[in-house]
C-alpha cells in the first residue's frame, strides 16, 4: 500500500479521515503531516509529574457550595486555567457507555461516515479531519465528530444512531454539572445567578466532540492538535487513559501533562469567560501529542454561547471602575474567524481585544 495520490480527496471527500490513513498501515506517514521541528512537543520542554506549583489541580465537586471548594475552584480558574473534577455527580457507566460508542462510531464502514458527513446539516452534526484541512499547511492526526445539543427533534433525526442514546445521556447529566460549575466561576464575578441572558451567553449553543486519534507509525512527527486556546466559555472533557493532553506552563516555553484520572473531568477556562473577566479567568493553550501503539480518546464539551449572543466583559466585573481590555463581539464572528485559519496559539483572542 502507498499514500493515496490524491490525499484530500481519500480524506476528505471519501470520509475516509485520518482512521482509513492510519487503516493502510503505512510504514511512513505522509509528507503532509509532518510538522516543522520547532512545532513538535520537545521532551525536554515537559514539566515532571511531581511539580507541585505547575500540576493540574483535581478537585472534588462533591460539597460544591462549600466555600473551600469554591475557593479551590476559582483559584485555578485564575492561575493555569485547566483542573480536573471528581465526583461531578456522572454516573460512571454512562461515560463508560459514552467511550464504547465513540469507538463504535469511529469504527464505522467507510460509506456510512460517508452518509453522516452528506446527509447531515452543518448546524447539528459534523464529520471533519484535521482541523480545518483546507486552511492548514500541514494536517493534524485527528478525526472529530462534532454533535449540537440542540431540539430532541433534531437530535433524533440527525445525531448518528451508534452513539445517539449514549451521547444524548451523557448530555443530560453534564448540563446539570455545568449549570452548577458556571454558578460557582460567575459568584466569583460577583454576578449573583445565572438568568436566561447569561445562559444564552454562556452556554446557549452546547457543542460534543467526539476526538479520535489513531496510533500513528510517526507520532513524534505529528500534531493530535496544534497548539491553541478554545474559544467556548469553557470546555468539559472526558478523555480516556491513553493520555496525551499538555497545557502551556507559567514561563511561556514549558508543558504540563493532563495525566488520565479515571472518572475525572477535564475542565478549561475558554476565551469567552477570559474576555467576560476581563483577564482575571485564564484561556490557557494546549496541545495533543498522539500515541504510537494506541489509538486515543477524547470527549470534550465546549460550553459556548449562542452563535448571535453578544460577548463581552461583564459589568459587574468593571464596577470598580476598571477598563475592559475587550470589545463586544458576536459570538458567531468570533467563531468564524477561529476556523478560518489553522489552530495558532493564544493568536485568535486578539479579535476582540482593545
Ligand atoms: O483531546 C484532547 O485532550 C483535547 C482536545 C482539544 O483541545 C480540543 O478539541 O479543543
Ligand atoms: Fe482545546
Amino acid at each position: 500500500m502507498s499514500t493515496p495520490n490524491n490525499l484530500i480527496d481519500f480524506l476528505v471527500n471519501q470520509a475516509n479521515g485520518v482512521k482509513g490513513l492510519a487503516d493502510l498501515n503505512l510504514p511512513n506517514i505522509p509528507h503532509q503531516y509532518i510538522q516543522p521541528i520547532q512545532a513538535r512537543l520537545d521532551s525536554c520542554k515537559i514539566i515532571p509529574h511531581d511539580s507541585e506549583e505547575q500540576s493540574i489541580p483535581i478537585i472534588d465537586f462533591t460539597n460544591w457550595d462549600d466555600p473551600d471548594v469554591q475557593d479551590s475552584i476559582f483559584s485555578a480558574a485564575t492561575k493555569l486555567g485547566f483542573f480536573q473534577i471528581v465526583n461531578h455527580g456522572i454516573p460512571i457507566n454512562v461515560l463508560d457507555d459514552l467511550k464504547a460508542s465513540v469507538h463504535k462510531f469511529f469504527e464505522l464502514p467507510v460509506e456510512e461516515k460517508k452518509s453522516v458527513k452528506e446527509n447531515s446539516p452543518p448546524e447539528v452534526v459534523r464529520l471533519a479531519t484535521s482541523f480545518s484541512p483546507h486552511a492548514e499547511s500541514v494536517l493534524e492526526w485527528k478525526d472529530y465528530l462534532q454533535l449540537v445539543y440542540t431540539s430532541e427533534e433534531k437530535i433524533h433525526a440527525y445525531w448518528p444512531v451508534v452513539c445517539k442514546n449514549q451521547a444524548l445521556e451523557y448530555m443530560k447529566y453534564a448540563d446539570a454539572f455545568i449549570r452548577k460549575l458556571l454558578k460557582v466561576l460567575l459568584k466569583k464575578l460577583n454576578v449573583k445567578e445565572l438568568d436566561k441572558e447569561r445562559e444564552y451567553a454562556l452556554m446557549g449553543a452546547m457543542i460534543l466532540g467526539f476526538n479520535y486519534y489513531p496510533a500513528c507509525p510517526e507520532p513524534e512527527l505529528v500534531s493530535g492538535v496544534g497548539p491553541h486556546s478554545d474559544i467556548s466559555s469553557i470546555t468539559v472533557l472526558l478523555q480516556d487513559d491513553i493520555g496525551g493532553l499538555y497545557v502551556r506552563g507559567k514561563d511561556g516555553d514549558s508543558w504540563i501533562n493532563v495525566p488520565p484520572v479515571n472518572g475525572a473531568l477535564v475542565i478549561n477556562i475558554g476565551d469567552v469567560l477570559q474576555i467576560m473577566s476581563n483577564g482575571r479567568y485564564k484561556s490557557i493553550e494546549h496541545r495533543v501529542v498522539v500515541d504510537g501503539n494506541k489509538t486515543r480518546i477524547s470527549m470534550p464539551i465546549f460550553v459556548n454561547p449562542a452563535p448571535d449572543a453578544v460577548i463581552g466583559t461583564l459589568p459587574e466585573v468593571l464596577e470598580n471602575g476598571e477598563e475592559p481590555h475587550y470589545k463586544q463581539v458576536v459570538f458567531s464572528d468570533y467563531f468564524n474567524y477561529f476556523f478560518s485559519k489553522a489552530h495558532d496559539g493564544k493568536k485568535t483572542i486578539e479579535f476582540a481585544k482593545i
